[in-house]
């Protein structure tokens, strides 16, 4: 008898527990009402397959309180396996790929498994998916990356994005699932760098968010010290740490991007640890979010690491 009513108090309090998440969530879902969210999904956050679902299930949740969300995927890490069972070895020039014709060809098909494969996923959890690449109705245009001293090949630099396919789709409840491939002049395929992609694609829908997917919490003052996250920065602190060296790596190109969308008219720009089950759901829904924000201006006064910090 006690112990049935401590099982029935433990629900209790778990329902508790539900009902407190549901209304926190409230304002967050009424705020991001029919925005545009692109979540850029890729690098290693990618390799294990239930994590795949669950960033999946997240991005399904978004659709279904109300947001327009799209998906730009990379496969970087699936690619370089490919390139290498093909007997090449792959090479990277300052982060982009070096992408001969050989090469494109393996990119454009792996790319495709990966976004196939991904919609599938957002099938299973309820949620009808399109799965395309830049060159579905001349989405994205691009010219050839040029870089001082070094040929990339078939890497691509976004000239345009032509919004037309994908507000269609949004509009009769597709979210698209888009591989970062682009149409050059000659109506060749090019490939993209995925971060580059989202961003382009963030800016021509004029995003209410943008979020980065990626291997780490956030950006750290000192990624060797995980108590220098960097939970907020305006645009001014994101030049600072570029031009101060804080940043580095894969994280530089990335800080770049968040920069470029702000400027280019994004709200807000996230870079989130995809390792973390429902790391969107904990970002978008939550008070306190988590990982890095790029704003545009200082929400409020307040220090730079992560304590007393706003959401959404
Ligand atoms: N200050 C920094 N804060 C966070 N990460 C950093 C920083 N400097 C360098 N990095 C590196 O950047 C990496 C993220 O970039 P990258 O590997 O290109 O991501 P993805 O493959 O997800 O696109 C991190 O794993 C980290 O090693
Ligand atoms: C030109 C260039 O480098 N393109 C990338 C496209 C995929 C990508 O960016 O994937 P991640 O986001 O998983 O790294 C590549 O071939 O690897």
């Amino acid at each position: 008898m006690e112990q049935m009513e401590n099982e029935i108090e433990e629900l209790i309090e778990q329902s508790k527990q539900k009902a407190k998440v549901l209304t926190e969530a409230l304002p967050y879902i009424r705020r991001f009402n029919n925005s545009y969210v692109v979540v850029k999904y890729g690098g290693s956050a990618m390799k294990d397959k239930n994590l795949q679902k669950s960033v999946i299930r997240d991005v399904a949740l978004l659709k279904l309180v109300g947001m327009k969300p799209i998906i730009v995927h990379g496969g970087g890490k699936e690619i370089s396996k490919w390139v290498r069972m093909s007997g090449k070895e792959p090479e990277f020039y300052h982060g982009l790929r070096v992408t001969d014709k050989e090469t494109m060809e393996v990119a454009e098909m792996v790319l495709f498994k990966v976004n196939q494969e991904l919609v599938a996923m957002m099938a299973e959890v309820g949620v009808k998916a399109v799965g395309l690449s830049g060159k579905d109705a001349e989405m994205i245009r691009v010219k050839k990356k040029e870089m001082p001293g070094k040929d990339l090949g078939y890497v691509g630099e976004v000239t345009s994005v032509d919004t037309t396919l994908l507000e269609a789709l949004i509009e009769d409840d597709f979210v698209p699932v888009i591989s970062p491939i682009g149409l050059g002049d000659n109506y060749e395929a090019y490939n993209i760098n995925a971060d580059d992609t989202a961003c382009a694609v963030a800016e021509a829908l004029n995003a209410e968010k943008l979020v980065f997917l990626t291997d780490i919490e956030g950006v750290f003052v000192d990624p060797e010290d995980k108590s220098t996250l960097i939970s907020e920065m305006d645009l001014k602190q994101a030049k600072e740490f570029i031009d101060n060296g804080v940043v580095g790596g894969g994280m530089l190109p990335k800080l770049k991007n968040c920069i470029e969308a702000i400027e280019g008219g994004v709200s807000r720009v996230h870079i989130l640890d995809g390792r973390l089950t429902n790391c969107l759901l904990l970002e978008f829904f939550t008070e306190k979010g988590i990982g890095t924000a790029i704003l545009k201006e200082p929400l409020f006064d307040k220090p730079l690491f992560s304590e007393d910090e706003e959401g959404c």
